[in-house]
């Protein structure tokens, strides 16, 4: 159980190099692994998700490097993956597993995934199904995990989503860059580009459709080792962006941090909601990144739909804290995929919220928060209930009440961001 820090008197200010991008270090690590020659990552995120999928290649063969700051992955090439000596352990992650089931289900053997409690209550039906439509032979545990993956020769597909998730296009990805032709992947709205990207900068070639909602993949391509650098998450950042804007009187700069379309919808939503958020050093380095400087401000209510969602989906908790505190009423609604999380981050941050006293309505897609700057809270014992996300969000709400508030479950934090409460602390 940890005492979350109070409320500042003199405001949060400073400067945090918030850690690499989780989504970009996974990728690194499976790309650079299926690649033919050394891959060096740099500003990798040494998170324990992170490190699941580090584990996951070395069982399946790969040699890969960790020094302080650095990975380098010995690539193997799409057929030099070997057959692991046991299962392999997903520990918390989803994003480990959703797109190592496509890479392994065109692989000449068979292995066994496993995870953790809260991951093997996470649904992969959606990524078997469509990969069983390619010719896939996968076991599920009811749709859930273990799963057995018996690798196969894979058929191309053409493929309309079903669900806007990016952890299933890059599945499909995966597994169509080892089908017998080219496929196409329709998605219902654009998520996270990154597997897009990346494939393309280890000498893929995927085509992207000016709406971005059409994907081909062209098969069988030669990829080779890079050295790249991850930049910051701005799913990390989110929550230092949040603490400057609510607690009075603050700046704060947070250094080189990634601003891909398909990840900054916080950034939309916040300005518009009034937040000061400037841009400094805008750059781009297979990724685009910037410098960005946020100072207090007064906000107003907003509403998020549907269409937004996958641009922020992971934001969604700091970003209802933030609601909780800017004038009006404000609404998020198709956000259903919240319930398959961690936890169903939709109950966790109606029961945790309630606590603090905040004025939040659940939705089955979203919540209702009514905004306001004086919180009663009803009980003092926060709850992370084992989501990382939940926890940091607590964290930062515990700077705007006066009352001292535990946490329990602040360990979780570790999935993506084990520096999380010293950076924080490094503000105040
Ligand atoms: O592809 C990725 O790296 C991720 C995609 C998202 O999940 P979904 O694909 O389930 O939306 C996101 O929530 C997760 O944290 C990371
Ligand atoms: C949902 C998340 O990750 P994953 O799906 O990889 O477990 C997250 O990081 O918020």
């Amino acid at each position: 159980m940890k005492k979350l820090m109070p409320a500042p008197q003199t405001g949060l200010h400073g400067t945090v190099t918030v850690p690499g991008d989780k989504s970009i270090s996974h990728r690194a690590v499976m790309l650079g692994s299926i690649s033919t020659g050394t891959t060096v990552i740099n500003h990798f995120l040494f998170s324990e998700d992170c490190l699941s999928t580090v584990k996951a290649f070395q069982n399946l063969g790969v040699e890969i490097d960790l020094t302080e700051d650095q990975v380098v992955v010995h690539g193997v090439g799409f057929k030099g993956l070997k057959k692991p000596q046991n299962y392999l352990q997903m520990g918390n992650s989803g994003t480990t597993t959703r797109l190592i089931m496509g890479l392994l289900s065109g692989q000449d053997f068979t292995t066994q995934l496993i995870g953790d409690d809260s991951l093997s209550r996470r649904p992969m039906k959606r990524v078997s199904e469509p990969l069983s439509l390619m010719g896939a032979n996968i076991q599920t545990t009811s749709g859930h995990l273990p799963v057995s993956i018996m690798g196969q020769d894979l058929h191309a597909i053409k493929y309309q989503m079903t669900v806007a998730s990016a952890q299933v296009k890059s599945a499909i990805i995966l597994a169509a860059s080892q089908a017998d032709g080219p496929s196409e992947i329709k998605e219902l709205l654009p998520t996270r580009n990154h597997t897009e990207t990346m494939l393309n900068a280890f000498g893929g070639q995927i085509k992207t459709s000016d709406d971005q909602l059409t994907i081909q993949v062209t098969p069988k391509p030669k990829l080779s080792g890079i050295t790249l650098t991850v930049p910051g998450d701005i799913s990390s950042a989110a929550f230092f962006i949040a603490a400057a804007l609510l607690v009075p009187n603050s700046e704060v700069r947070l250094q080189k941090v990634g601003i891909n379309d398909t990840r900054s919808g916080i950034l939309k939503v916040l300005q518009r909601m009034g937040a000061q958020i400037a841009l400094d050093h805008q750059n781009y380095e297979g990724e685009p990144f910037a410098d960005m400087v946020i100072k207090t401000s007064e906000l107003s209510a907003t509403d998020i739909q549907r269409d937004e969602i996958p641009s922020l989906v992971d934001e969604l908790p700091i970003i209802a804290l933030v609601c909780a505190r800017a004038k009006g009423i404000s609404t998020i609604s198709g956000a259903q995929e919240l319930r398959v999380k961690e936890t169903d981050r939709i109950a966790a941050i109606v029961q945790e919220f309630q606590k603090l006293g905040i004025q939040i309505v659940e939705r089955p897609d979203g919540f209702t928060i009514t905004g306001s700057n004086n919180w009663q809270p009803v009980e003092t014992h926060l709850d992370s209930h084992g989501d990382h996300r939940i926890g940091m969000t607590l964290a930062v709400a515990g700077l705007l009440t006066n009352q001292s508030l535990t946490l329990s479950g602040e360990e979780s934090v570790s999935i993506s961001y084990p520096n999380f409460f010293d950076d924080l602390a490094s503000l105040l």
